[in-house]
């Protein structure tokens, strides 16, 4: 994949992602929801990160702050300088329009039915009104082709795949040259085959244009497509996967898979579902420091018959053994 000229000027203007001590309370009919209960999340400029989590664990209610649709209650959100919190009407129209760029679950919601793959790349360019004529048409040619959808040029969006279809929302959503992509499921109508293939082309964006990009699914094998890949549980970020390639001795290269669990600013850890079941944890836990870690017990004087296990061994690194 090459970056066409018209599209370098994405290139080095990406934006980081920072969220802190996040909180979004629901209020309906005198119940409240707590749909971020403290979220902390830091994507940096140029990462290609995502964020997984069950159903109801926050993820939409995060990606509608970020993209700018709703205010949080609570806490702290920047994406690529714009504070979500205090920033005004007018800059955040401005900010939906040339900071950021969005992918959704339904391509009916990304793609205009009734104009072609070319007329829906060139539609965010007129709002913005910063290209036209031959420049703008230029434009919507490049992004088509790095996209690998100039055959669909003159289609409409009925006369493509799938997986065609969210390759131009991709180019319909580079068309400003936001510094920041936000995918909301943006594989959730597709097959495995071609949810690995735009995950892909979302990756090689990525490389090629410097974007940063936040994909949140309830997918876990997106974590095979993306350096990152952030857990989200009851509204906060719980563990994350960091994945790196290494090169052993005789040179050859492997994926490696780190899970990590995320510490707050104030210390607290949240550990891993599986973890806390395989080892009955319960209540309170009992803790040890050590020279190079720190261990966590189960809580053997509330045992009928005590047993010691140390595999919730927990390094200050964060790093779970
Ligand atoms: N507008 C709203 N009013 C009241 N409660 C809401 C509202 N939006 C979300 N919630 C609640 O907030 C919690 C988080 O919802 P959210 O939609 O962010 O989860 P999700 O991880 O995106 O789930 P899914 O994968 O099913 O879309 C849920 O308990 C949900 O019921």
């Amino acid at each position: 994949m090459t970056a066409p000229h018209t599209t370098g000027s994405a290139r080095g203007r990406a934006g980081g992602i920072h969220c802190e001590e996040l909180v979004r309370i629901f209020s309906t009919e005198g119940i409240e929801v707590q749909a971020l209960q403290g979220l902390n999340l830091h994507v940096e400029p140029g990462e290609l990160v995502a964020v997984v989590g069950a159903s109801g664990s926050g993820k939409s209610t995060l990606l509608s702050i970020l993209s700018g649709l709703d205010t949080p209650s609570a806490g702290r959100a920047s994406v690529a300088g714009a504070d979500l919190l205090t920033m005004s009407r007018r800059r955040r129209v401005a900010y939906r329009r040339h900071d950021i760029g969005f992918i959704w679950q339904q391509t009916s919601r990304n793609l205009l039915g009734y104009l072609t793959a070319a007329e829906n790349v060139h539609l965010p360019l007129t709002l913005a009104r910063h290209r036209r004529g031959a420049a703008a048409r230029e434009h919507v040619d490049g992004l088509l082709d790095l996209l690998g959808v100039a055959h669909c040029r003159d289609r409409r969006p009925q006369e493509m795949s799938g997986g065609e279809q969210q390759r131009v929302a991709i180019a319909v959503a580079l068309a400003n040259d936001p510094q920041v992509l936000l995918a909301d499921e943006p594989t959730g109508e597709l097959d495995e085959a071609t949810s690995a293939d735009v995950l892909e082309t979302l990756r090689s964006v990525n490389r090629e244009l410097g974007v940063t990009v936040l994909i949140v699914t309830h997918d876990p094998t997106v974590s095979e497509h993306v350096s990152r890949t952030v857990q989200i549980r009851d509204g906060r970020t719980s563990t994350e996967v960091v994945r790196r390639r290494e090169t052993d001795a005789e040179g050859r290269e492997s994926d490696v898979a780190e899970e990590y669990a995320v510490l707050d600013r104030v210390g607290r850890l949240q550990l891993p579902e599986d973890y806390v079941q395989a080892l009955d944890l319960r209540e309170r836990v009992r803790l040890t420091m050590e020279a190079d870690h720190a261990g966590v017990w189960a809580d053997e004087t509330q045992r009928a018959g005590p047993h010691r296990s140390d595999a919730a061994g927990t390094r200050p690194d964060g790093e779970n053994r």
